[in-house]
């Protein structure tokens, strides 16, 4: 089995319930009909009965509750809780109500801060930012984390590398220049997630454009920094770097550039250096080694809530259903 199929069977094994907000986009019905024929998660729409009607034409998603804001009796409950958390930020009630009406997305996350859903998936058509705002604001972070972080898990076929192919990549969504400080707290939830989802030892990276040195400039002091604080926070963790990729995931590259170093070679879990890398990494193994790309899936948020690339398939959502549902039973 790959590695979704697997986390597909966890899903199956104690079923969550999931909001998807993105019923304007035809690919949210077909990933719906997908998740619900396969019993990976309980579905709920938000919509009118007529906008899901319409949306999901020729599609069997009877199984899905559809959650209209204008006609549900949580609403109410929901635009008085969204002015307590935002009033210091100026949240009028009127604009709570305009908001809750109007935005899907913000009443999915609602739904999730309320109680009357496990997590969501959205981000099939709007962007990263616009998508993860609400989310850092209204859910905000675990207890006990500073910060949010994305990453990417990657399924690459026909690869002897990282985990039989499967990866961590972080990160590739959220954090556009992370400090070292930050850096490092972004490898420590990354080797967690890894351990949640791949059930197996994380094996963490630190990446540059530097192996152990082998350059000079102030983006490799950055890295340089991050490992070490990362390595004094968390010493159980098999963690190392500076490391250019091929020293960090091929083992007789690893064993020439830092033949001392029990990670180089043998990594899982990849941190780049900043969200350029990150993201433009993620795209590249996505579409030239075609592999499976999820993501950008959310650590150290108080809820799972996840985020989809644009240029998701309906596929791609059912897989990050499937990882938000599983984030849901860790809880
Ligand atoms: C997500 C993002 C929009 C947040 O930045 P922003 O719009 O400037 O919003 P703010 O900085 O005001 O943050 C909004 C809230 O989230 C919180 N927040 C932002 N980033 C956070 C993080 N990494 N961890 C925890 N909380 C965070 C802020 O503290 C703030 O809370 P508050 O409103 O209660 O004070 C920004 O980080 C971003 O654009 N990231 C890049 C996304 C992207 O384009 N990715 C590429 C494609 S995947
Ligand atoms: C993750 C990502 O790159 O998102 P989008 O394609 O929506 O910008």
């Amino acid at each position: 089995m790959g590695f979704i199929d697997v986390i597909k069977e966890r899903a199956k094994s104690n079923k969550k319930t999931i909001v998807l907000p993105e019923t304007e986009d035809r690919r949210t019905y077909e990933a719906a009909a997908q998740i619900l024929k396969e019993g990976i998660a309980n579905v709920v729409l938000v919509g009118s009965e007529e906008e899901v009607k319409k949306g999901s034409e020729g599609l069997d998603i009877s199984g899905a509750v559809i959650v209209d804001p204008a006609a549900s009796d949580k609403t109410a409950g929901y635009i008085d809780k969204l002015v307590e958390l935002r009033q210091k930020k100026g949240m009028t009630p009127e604009q709570a109500k305009e908001i809750l009406l109007n935005q899907y997305l913000y009443y999915g996350v609602m739904m999730v801060k309320m109680g009357d859903a496990d997590g969501m998936v959205s981000g099939a058509c709007h962007s990263t930012a616009d998508t993860l705002r609400p989310c850092l604001q209204i859910l905000k972070t675990k207890p006990g984390t500073k910060l949010v972080s994305a990453f990417f898990l990657m399924a690459v076929p026909d690869c002897e590398y990282g985990a039989n192919g499967t990866f961590v990549f972080a990160d590739s969504g959220l954090n556009q220049n992370p400090n070292p400080e930050e850096l490092a707290a972004i490898a420590a939830s990354s080797a967690e997630s890894f351990q949640l989802l791949v059930q197996e030892e994380p094996v963490v990276a630190m990446l540059s454009h530097s192996t152990m040195g082998s350059a000079k400039h102030a983006d490799v002091d950055k890295v340089v920094e991050a490992t070490k604080i990362a390595k004094e926070q968390n010493p159980e963790l098999k963690l190392d770097g500076e490391f250019q990729l091929d020293a960090a995931i091929v083992p007789s590259v690893g064993q020439s550039k830092a033949p001392n170093s029990p990670v180089a070679g043998k990594a899982n879990v990849l941190i780049f250096p900043d969200l350029d890398a990150g993201n433009i990494g993620y795209k590249l193994v996505q579409r030239l080694a075609k592999a499976e790309a999820y993501g950008p899936v959310t650590q150290g948020i108080a809820k799972p809530v996840n985020d989809l690339s644009r240029g998701c398939s309906a596929e791609d959502i059912v897989g990050v259903v499937a990882i938000t549902a599983v984030q849901c039973q860790a809880e």
